[in-house]
C-alpha cells in the first residue's frame, strides 16, 4: 500500500533551541497515528510542521494528494498548501475558539468550508450542515445559533464536524480533549472513535494523554527533546515498552 504521508529526516530549531530533530515515519491511509511525550518534547513543533502552519529547516514531507499527486509539502508553493488546506487536510485544534468563527452561526461554519470547495447551492448546503450537526450530536435546531452559545464539548464537536465535512483525506489533532472536563473527554472521545471507524480517517493525534492514544490510535510515536525514541502498534508500546522513557510516560511517574 501507498503511503498517504512520507517523512524524511525532518529537522526544525528555533535558534539553538531544538524544536523536532531527525523524524522519520510513513503514514498510511486510514491509519490513526498518537503522537505522545512530555511538555516540549516537540510534539506540536512535528504537527505544526507538518501541516505547514509552520516552516521547516530541512527534510521532507511526501503527500500523496488526489488533486495535486505525489507533493512535497516542504517545498511546494504557498497557495498549493492552502488549496490542500481546505480539501485534503483538516485541523482540529486543542480551542475550539481557534478552529471556529465564533461570529457566525453554527451552520455557517460548517457551510463555510463546503463553500470553499466549490458548493454553491444554499439548500444543499444547509442540509449538510443539518446532518453533520447531528452526526456530532447537536440538535439540528440549533444551526443558526452562534457556537459562543454552546458548551465547550459543543463547541469541540462543531470543530470537528466544520473539518470533516469536506471529507479530508488526513486530519491533524492537536490535543483534541484538552481543555474539556473528564466526562466531556470521553463522550468526544467515543464520538471520535466512532467517526474515524465509519470514515476510514487518516489521523494524526498529538496527545499527552495516553487513555486518548490507547482509544484512538493504531500507532503510536513517542517523543522526547525532540527526537522520535519509540514507535510500534499502540497495544505493543503501552503494554510492553522498550525506551526506559516510555517505560516511565506508561508507569506514569513521569508527569505529562
Ligand atoms: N516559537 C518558539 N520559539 C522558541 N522555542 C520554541 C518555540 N516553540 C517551541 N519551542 C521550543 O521547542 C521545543 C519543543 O516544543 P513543542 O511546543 O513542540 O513541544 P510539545 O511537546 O508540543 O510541548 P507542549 O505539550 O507543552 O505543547 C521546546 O523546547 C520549546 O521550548
Amino acid at each position: 500500500m501507498n503511503s498517504l504521508l512520507s517523512v524524511t529526516n525532518l529537522n526544525k530549531d528555533y535558534g539553538n533551541k531544538r524544536g523536532c530533530f531527525n523524524v522519520n515515519f510513513d503514514l498510511f491511509p486510514g491509519e490513526v497515528l498518537g503522537i505522545v511525550g512530555e511538555s516540549g518534547s516537540g510534539k506540536s513543533t512535528l504537527m505544526n510542521c507538518l501541516a505547514g502552519h509552520q516552516s521547516v529547516d530541512t527534510g521532507s514531507v511526501m503527500f500523496n494528494s488526489e488533486t495535486l499527486g505525489n507533493i512535497d509539502t516542504v517545498q511546494m508553493a504557498e497557495v498549493d498548501r492552502r488549496q490542500l488546506a481546505r480539501t485534503d487536510w483538516a485541523f482540529v485544534h486543542q480551542n475550539p475558539r481557534d478552529g471556529l468563527r465564533l461570529g457566525i452561526s453554527a451552520g455557517a461554519n460548517i457551510g463555510e468550508r463546503l463553500m470553499a470547495i466549490g458548493g454553491r447551492h444554499y439548500g444543499d448546503i444547509r442540509q449538510t450542515a443539518e446532518q453533520w450537526l447531528e452526526k456530532v450530536e447537536i440538535r439540528a435546531e440549533r444551526i443558526d445559533d452562534r457556537p459562543s452559545t454552546f458548551s465547550g464539548g459543543m463547541q469541540q464537536r462543531l470543530q470537528i464536524a466544520r473539518n470533516l465535512v469536506t471529507s479530508p483525506k488526513l486530519i491533524f489533532m492537536d490535543e483534541p480533549t484538552g481543555g474539556l472536563d473528564v466526562s466531556v473527554q470521553a463522550t468526544l472521545l467515543d464520538l471520535l472513535r466512532s467517526l474515524v471507524r465509519e470514515l476510514g480517517l487518516s489521523a494524526i493525534v498529538v496527545t499527552h494523554d495516553l487513555a486518548v492514544v490507547r482509544l484512538l490510535a493504531d500507532r503510536v510515536m513517542v517523543m522526547q527533546q525532540g527526537e522520535v525514541i519509540e514507535t510500534g502498534l499502540v497495544d505493543q508500546v503501552l503494554d510492553d515498552p522498550q525506551h526506559p522513557y516510555t517505560q516511565l510516560l506508561v508507569s506514569s511517574i513521569l508527569q505529562v
